[in-house]
């Protein structure tokens, strides 16, 4: 097993492996961070919890491709597992694919000591996650995250959850891993589309408060995208940037919400769009980035060449960034409102939305106007 290393990420051309620590109160954790890390599973796992039994939790596109390694990892090192296999996509993270993990877990007599390995997406990590969280009331989770977007964000943090059909993650519970294993190798069979999803949410780092490495990105955003030394490095900068804010606000009290940004919009886009694959999550975030600048601008707060900017880095990426992006029907804007109302930033009906004052300059605004927010839509629309 390599030594673990926790410095500050400088250059993409540094080493293959990073590993950053989560200093979250009274449950500090490890991101490790390069290729061949699901081979490495059940080393790693058994010297964080000996004797433990394993219960994998997975989609049936990242088992086809990736679970017989992990398997093989656990069983090299003698560790007794089960495998949980669910539906790939956004619908399953719901009351239904709650229901499926969490009766999988108790069949198969999952203790409180023995540890849950969420092997996938956001998806599967935030449903997992979420499934550990409740099981005998609380079970730790190792997330195994298998796309850009889950590396770079979903694993970390301890946000998880479900979806209601009236809005996004609007059921959950905060619930931090006590490990997490990103395998960028493992990024090499995910589909372009998904790649750029999660694209969306690395430029959210440099957008909400490091002009510098918007700067990197705009430079390098093909390394990213292609795979090779940047992309390691963007997934290792991204995963800093978040865990420097969830240590000092784990359960978003403050400037955590910051990581928010572009969600108001993008979730209220992805429950109009049925959570289906019309619009995946990072996406919806890439549109709802971009109109939280160019409300930003509307507002008077940020300068329209940041506006110009954002939209030409997004674009250039093949990432949408408009409302009339989105294929098919979505609700007109009063469908729209209501959705938006159901966000979780709201407090006693009052809006809250990330805005910028320029790139790398976001801020949390409490108490936004709704009819500034309807009249935005409107001229958007
Ligand atoms: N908890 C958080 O802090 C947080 C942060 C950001 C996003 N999210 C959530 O994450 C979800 C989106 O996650 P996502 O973008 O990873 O989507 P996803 O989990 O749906 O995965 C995308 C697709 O790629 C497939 N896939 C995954 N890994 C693969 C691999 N290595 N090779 C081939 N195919 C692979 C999946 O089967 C799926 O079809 C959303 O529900 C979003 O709300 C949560
Ligand atoms: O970790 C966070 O905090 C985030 O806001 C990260 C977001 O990218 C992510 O999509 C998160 O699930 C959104 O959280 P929510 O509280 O708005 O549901
Ligand atoms: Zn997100």
């Amino acid at each position: 097993m390599p030594a673990t290393a926790s410095s500050p990420v400088a250059t993409a051309a540094e080493a293959p492996r990073r590993t950053v620590h989560v200093d979250v109160a009274g449950r500090p954790y490890d991101i490790h961070i390069g290729p061949g890390l699901l081979q490495e599973a059940g080393a790693r796992i058994a010297a964080l919890r000996p004797g433990a039994r394993v219960a994998i939790v997975t989609d049936a596109n990242v088992a086809a491709v990736h679970l017989a390694a992990v398997e093989a990892s656990l069983a090299a090192t003698g560790i007794e597992h089960v495998a949980v296999v669910v539906e790939p996509g956004e619908k399953t993270k719901g009351y239904k694919g709650l229901e499926q993990v969490v009766e999988a877990l108790i069949g198969a007599r999952i203790e409180r000591r023995d540890l849950v390995l969420a092997l996938g997406g956001g998806v599967v990590g935030d449903l997992t996650g979420f499934a550990a969280a409740v099981l005998r009331r609380g079970v730790d989770v190792v997330q195994a995250p298998t796309t850009l977007l889950s590396q770079v964000d979903s694993s970390v943090g301890g946000k998880t959850g479900i979806n209601s059909p009236q809005g996004k993650n609007l059921v959950g519970a905060f619930h931090q891993p006590v490990l997490v294993l990103a395998d960028t190798a493992a990024l090499d069979t995910l589909p372009v589309r998904e790649v750029k999803a999660g694209y969306a949410e690395v430029v959210k780092y440099g957008l909400l408060g490091d002009a510098a490495f918007f700067d990197t990105l705009e430079k390098d955003w093909r390394g990213v995208i292609e795979g090779g030394p940047e992309r390691i490095f963007a997934v290792a900068k991204s995963c800093e940037a978040k865990a420097a804010i969830v240590a000092r606000d784990e359960k978003e009290t403050g400037d955590r919400a910051l990581l928010n940004l572009g969600h108001t919009f993008g979730h209220a886009l992805e429950a109009g769009a049925g959570f289906s694959d019309r619009l995946l999550h990072g996406e919806a975030v890439a549109i709802g980035m971009a109109l939280a600048f160019a409300f930003s601008r509307r507002l008077g707060l940020c300068p329209g060449q940041d506006v110009t900017r954002v939209e030409r880095h997004l674009q250039a990426v093949g990432l949408p960034t408009r409302i009339a992006d989105v294929p098919g029907d979505l609700p007109d804007t009063d469908g729209l409102m209501r959705l938006i109302a159901q966000d979780k930033k709201v407090s006693r009906g009052a809006l809250t939305f990330i805005l910028v004052s320029g790139i790398g300059e976001a801020f949390v605004a409490k108490d936004v106007d709704g009819a500034e927010v309807r009249a935005f839509l409107d001229e958007v629309r």
